[in-house]
């Protein structure tokens, strides 16, 4: 099959704000394989090298390396270096040869929320909208300050929603017992559902003992970007939320089979990919997401239209 590709840059219309910094460009590379009847499979490499995925250059380098008329060994041999390459590559060739159709039953959607005290009046427009579930990043200011404007979020919210926080491994085993404390206090006011990678990715013992000392649940993101990742965290006894981001997580197929194969708690969620990317990690999602839970997919209004 003859394969092509061509790198894209979008931009945010806000920045999306972690404790990583701002985020305001999002650059990727779509992926086209065509069989000999005339037949097209597209996928995206939607790199966030700061989970730990190959750079968008490392991901152009190795697109650029490969002969254009690919084999089958080709799209299954790309090192595991390249987890995003792989998702792009391994979704474009499943588009090609399943007739993919779209997800039909759709989870329900998270909405993002702004970081800082603009929250609030996100988190009304939307609940007005239909979201029910909301999550906010902290560890971006100062404890005290994020923690005054959670106890105003907390009440502004209607009490049946729900609401995830995500630290993205921001905080200190300090910190994180703080917020931890304050969830369970206010778990009669407003359900926190989770609290999303308290701890950077080395820490997952400390992370296993916070589980045990709160009632707030915690899920595993950056700690489980990979497959390799994911498979660790469950051999070490992980029985928590997984946050699983296909995207960068490698091959669609090993992630489908391990998901099939071991019954964990998933929630699916994005990388801010364009649509191609979004509608495979969707129909993933449909199939192995915890249908329990909303899915991390409720922010693509940031962005500005696909060109
Ligand atoms: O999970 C969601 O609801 C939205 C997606 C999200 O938060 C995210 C999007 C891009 C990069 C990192 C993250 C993250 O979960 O930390
Ligand atoms: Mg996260």
């Amino acid at each position: 099959m003859e394969f092509s590709y061509q790198t894209y840059q979008r931009s945010f219309q806000q920045p999306l704000q972690t404790r990583y910094g701002p985020w305001s460009i999002r650059r990727g590379l779509m992926v086209m394989l065509e069989d000999d009847a005339g037949n097209i499979g597209q996928g995206e490499i939607a790199p966030l090298s700061w989970f730990g995925s190959e750079t968008w250059e490392q991901a152009q380098t190795y697109c650029q390396q490969l002969p254009r008329q690919l084999t089958d060994a080709h799209i299954l041999s790309i090192p595991d270096r390249y987890p995003a390459c792989q998702f792009g590559l391994g979704s474009a060739w499943e588009a090609l040869h399943q007739n993919s159709v779209s997800a039909s039953v759709f989870p329900e959607i998270c909405g993002l929320l702004p970081t800082g005290s603009s929250a609030l009046s996100a988190a009304s427009k939307l609940w007005e909208q239909g979201y029910r579930t909301f999550k906010w990043k902290i560890g971006v200011d100062a404890i005290e300050q994020e923690q005054a404007i959670f106890r105003r979020l907390i009440v502004a919210l209607p009490p049946q929603a729900l609401l995830r926080l995500d630290a993205n491994g921001g905080l200190t085993n300090e910190s994180a017992c703080r917020w931890l404390q304050l969830c369970d206090q206010v778990m009669d006011t407003l359900r926190i559902e989770y609290l999303e990678q308290p701890l950077p990715p080395e820490q997952l013992s400390a992370m296993l003992s916070l589980s045990q000392q709160f009632q707030t649940p915690l899920a595993l993101d950056e700690s489980v970007a990979t497959l390799s990742q994911l498979q660790h965290c469950v051999q070490q006894g992980w029985n928590g939320i997984f946050v699983i981001k296909p995207a960068i997580c490698g091959y669609p197929h090993r992630l489908r089979q391990f998901c099939q194969s071991h019954p964990i708690d998933a929630v699916f969620s994005s990388v801010f990919e364009s649509e191609v990317g979004r509608q495979a990690c969707l129909r993933l999602a449909a199939e192995l997401s915890n249908p329990q839970r909303a899915i991390g997919f409720g922010v693509c209004h940031w962005l500005s239209p696909d060109e």
